[in-house]
Order: structure tokens, then C-alpha cells, then sequence
């Protein structure tokens, strides 16, 4: 047990998948896992394992943003002993090449958050991807014929930007698209030693202004999550 989740030691596999949504982390357990058990319910924040292909595998929802998701990754890597964390998440796209339902595989994420300033004072640090898992997940990707991009990604601490044009510098750097956790998925990895990947499907464009509905955000996204899954366990 720790203060956020309340399943036992031994409970929770080592590798995990982390959704924000709580209950698309319920859609993975039902639709991808063999015999699912519920190991948490504090705050519905929801989490299940079981197996996949065999293998033991778990799926905990981490809410939005950096400061929720940092709790839940912070808990399962120092309180189960979690050692693969792979986040299936959604993003805004910031590119007329990165169409809504394609991929993106986080190889960097930048942020503007102050939780790495609090870390590293004045100094920048830049969270990157495990590379074994990004190479594992490219190619499984390009064998189901999934539309992946490999890049650096914005994770930001709010949703609405007061600047709404804001994403033009970013993607003016190369920076793919948007989402709210990876940076802090990816340096709390790095400071604990255990390895994380951050596999995004595009659900809205800033440019186009297309966008995908809150159900199928939660229920339709299975092709990022065949590749998290076989890119963690090695199933492909
Ligand atoms: O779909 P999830 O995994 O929640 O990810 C994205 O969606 C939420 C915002 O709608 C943020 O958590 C952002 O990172
Ligand atoms: O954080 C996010 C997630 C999806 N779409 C966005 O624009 N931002």
C-alpha cells in the first residue's frame, strides 16, 4: 500500500501502462488483458492487472498533468517496484503533417512546468525517452501499418493557453504536438533508474481544430495501445 494506491506489494506488475483517464485504463484492462483484477480504487483513480500474451502487466490511470501524474509514477516505481512505465495517452497536434488518430512516439518532451525548475534550478534538463522501448514501439507500429511520428513533444501544465497561438514556436523547433505528463513521466525514470516511453494518439489539431469526442478518447484508441504493449513486454 502506499498514500495513492491501495493495492498490496507483489500486486501491481513491473511493467505498467499509465492513461490519464482512469476509465480508459478500465477499456485496456477489459479489452487487452486476460482475467483482470482491480488494485485500485482511491480516488478513482483506477488500476488493474493482469496478462497479456502471457505476461504479467498492469494499467493505472494517473489523472491530468504533471503534479497528479507524478504521484502515481513517484508510488509505483518506489512503492511496487514498477520498472517499465509506458504512458498511452492523447495529444493536440502542432504540425499539418501529424493528422488526428495518427501517433506520436515521444523521443523528448519539453515543458513548460516549474516542477524541473524546483529540481534543477536554473539549468535545463531534457527528459528523454528509454531508447530500447522507442525503437521496440517504432517497429511495431510500422509492422501493423500505424501512422507514427518519432519526436520531441510540448507537455504543459495547462490545457487552455491564454496565448492560443503559443504552439507556433514550439512547432517552429520541430516539436510535434501537446499533451500534459511525459516530461515528468521521463525525468522521474531517469532519477529512479527504471525505464519509460510515452505513446501518444492525436485527438485534436491546433491548426485544423478537428477533434476527436470524449468517448472516443477513452474507448477507440487500441492501435497506441497494441504498441505499448507489445514494445514493453516484447510480444510483437
Ligand atoms: O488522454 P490523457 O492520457 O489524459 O492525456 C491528455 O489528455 C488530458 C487533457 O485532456 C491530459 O492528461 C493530456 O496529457
Ligand atoms: O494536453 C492536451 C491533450 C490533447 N490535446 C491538447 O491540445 N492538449
Amino acid at each position: 500500500m502506499s498514500l495513492h494506491l491501495n493495492a498490496e506489494v507483489g500486486q501491481i506488475a513491473p511493467t505498467v501502462l499509465l492513461p490519464g483517464d482512469p476509465l480508459r485504463a478500465r477499456h485496456i484492462a477489459e479489452t487487452f488483458f486476460t482475467d483482470p483484477v482491480q488494485h485500485n480504487d482511491v480516488r478513482g483513480m483506477l488500476g488493474f492487472t493482469g496478462t497479456y500474451k502471457g505476461q504479467p502487466v498492469s494499467v493505472q490511470g494517473t489523472g491530468m498533468g504533471m503534479a497528479s501524474a507524478g504521484i502515481y509514477i513517484h508510488e509505483l516505481i518506489n512503492g511496487y517496484g514498477c520498472q517499465t512505465l509506458v504512458r498511452v495517452g492523447t495529444c493536440g497536434s502542432y504540425h499539418e503533417n501529424v493528422h488526428v488518430r495518427d501517433l506520436i512516439l515521444a523521443q523528448a518532451a519539453c515543458t513548460d512546468s516549474n516542477i524541473n525548475n524546483i529540481r534543477f534550478g536554473a539549468k535545463n534538463y531534457a527528459p528523454i525517452a528509454d531508447f530500447g522501448l522507442l525503437m521496440r514501439a517504432y517497429q511495431v507500429a510500422q509492422a501493423r501499418g500505424l501512422r507514427a511520428h518519432v519526436g520531441n513533444i510540448m507537455s504543459s501544465d495547462t490545457f487552455y493557453q491564454d496565448d492560443p497561438t503559443e504552439y507556433k514556436l514550439w512547432a517552429s523547433f520541430g516539436v510535434l504536438g501537446v499533451e500534459m505528463e511525459a516530461a515528468q513521466l521521463y525525468t522521474l525514470a531517469a532519477k529512479f533508474g527504471v525505464r519509460a516511453l510515452t505513446v501518444l494518439t492525436v485527438s485534436d489539431h491546433l491548426i485544423t481544430r478537428e477533434e476527436t469526442t470524449a468517448e472516443e478518447r477513452q474507448l477507440t484508441f487500441n492501435g497506441m495501445i497494441e504498441v505499448a504493449l507489445d514494445a514493453a513486454l516484447g510480444t510483437a
